[in-house]
């Protein structure tokens, strides 16, 4: 079991003005671009798509060490390296990636595209629209987890991979390892699913609803068009991620860390804040930086559309056709994909071997915390 950390104070940074801009060359990101519109399930096509994703190890000749990681919702390529230009977080999985670790670059060759929809280089609201001078923003189409997997079948490809070893993901990125095993099972090596659900449930879709309200109530919102206004929805934005954190953390956890104590000199009965409240500006202060609101809304919809059974005689029915080996783990304090949905999830797929237990009192974000516990569910998959 790990220790919680103690909380430390956010260091003064310059003002945000949430006027995003799409482009971000300057990483060792690389980008496959598709010359075919992307025919999207809720109807209509997506033109001049491009994914950005990163690679980690060499390809063998036979094609047969090729890892697919897929992040979460505000996660990107970036799965393992230090942070640096093009690339504003540090490595999300970088204790799980690299040569001698659990995904061990020696061995394997790992590819992590930025979703379709995102906002780290691939194609999203805040990229320009083919054939006009300005970005998608609210005219950007619906998406399902399905286009992302379709333009990710695009990019394996483009790629030369016909077939995964292993397909891993957490969160919005477990759903989206779920939708390839189910899309394309003869493509998949290995499953590993982490905190993740067969379908959104009603309580996520809840959760998520107030989140896409809080932004689409900012009056810099102006319907997803405000890419070239010099001032995105930045308040609403960091509202969404305040409360969304809350979610991805567990209630003993912020009790033990913060409890009722103000934070430093403020007095929260005279307009200062609490040490928890000061925790979730710090982190909504983050994602503003480096987070676009129009992919922020883009993405929710489309994991509040998420139902693997959608179109194929429900969940049981979908998930019976997955072929690879899978593993499906949950963290024991989550409370937004809590353990029950992981258990159904086990209990669907038929070559799942239960449900596996990531003990961790942080919550939802367990999954990208407990690199260890995830390590060896890893290792288990690659024996
Ligand atoms: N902290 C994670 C949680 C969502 O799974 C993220 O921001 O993507």
């Amino acid at each position: 079991m790990s220790t919680v950390p103690r909380a430390r104070p956010a260091p003064p940074r310059p003002p945000v003005t949430g006027a995003w801009r799409d482009g971000d060359p300057a990483g060792r990101r690389r980008w496959h671009s598709s010359g075919t519109p992307l025919r999207l399930e809720a109807g209509g096509e997506l033109p001049g798509l491009r994914l950005a994703f990163e690679t980690w190890g060499r390809l063998a000749p036979d094609r047969s060490n090729a890892v697919l990681v897929l992040h979460a919702l505000t996660g990107d390529s970036h799965v393992s390296g230090p942070a640096g230009p093009g690339h504003p977080t540090p490595g999300w999985w970088d204790a799980l990636v690299g040569p001698g670790r659990a995904l061990d670059t020696d061995r394997w060759f790992v590819v992590a595209p930025n979703v379709l929809g995102g906002c780290q280089g691939s194609t999203g609201p805040a990229s320009p629209r083919p054939g006009t001078d300005r970005a998608w923003g609210g005219a950007f189409p619906f998406l399902t987890q399905r286009d992302q997997v379709a333009a990710e079948a695009g990019l394996a490809d483009a790629l030369g991979i016909e077939r995964w070893a292993l397909v891993a993901g957490g969160s919005m990125g477990g759903m989206r390892a779920m939708e390839w095993a189910v899309s394309y099972p003869e493509r998949v090596g290995a499953l590993l699913l982490l905190a993740t659900t067969a379908s959104a449930s009603a309580e996520q879709i809840a959760w998520a609803g107030i989140q896409l309200g809080a932004i689409r109530a900012d009056p810099h919102w102006r319907g997803g068009d405000y890419h070239s206004t010099g001032r995105g929805p930045v308040d609403g934005l960091g509202l969404a991620r305040r409360l969304a954190h809350v979610t991805y953390r567990a209630e003993a956890e912020l009790q033990t860390r913060f409890g009722r104590a103000p934070q430093g000199g403020e007095d929260p009965w005279h307009g200062g804040r609490y040490q928890v409240g000061s925790y979730l500006d710090h982190h909504a202060e983050k994602l503003v930086r480096r987070f676009d609101a129009g992919s922020y809304v883009v993405l929710t919809e489309a994991m509040n559309a998420h139902d693997v059974g959608r179109g194929r005689g429900g969940a049981r029915s979908a998930l019976a056709g997955v072929r690879a080996p899978a593993l499906v783990a949950g963290v024991d304090s989550d409370r937004l994909y809590p353990l029950s949905q992981q258990r159904e999830l086990a209990a669907l797929i038929p070559s799942a071997d239960g449900v596996r237990v990531v003990e961790s009192p942080y919550g939802h974000d367990g999954f990208l915390i407990e690199t260890e516990q995830v390590g060896r569910l890893v290792a288990e998959l690659l024996r």
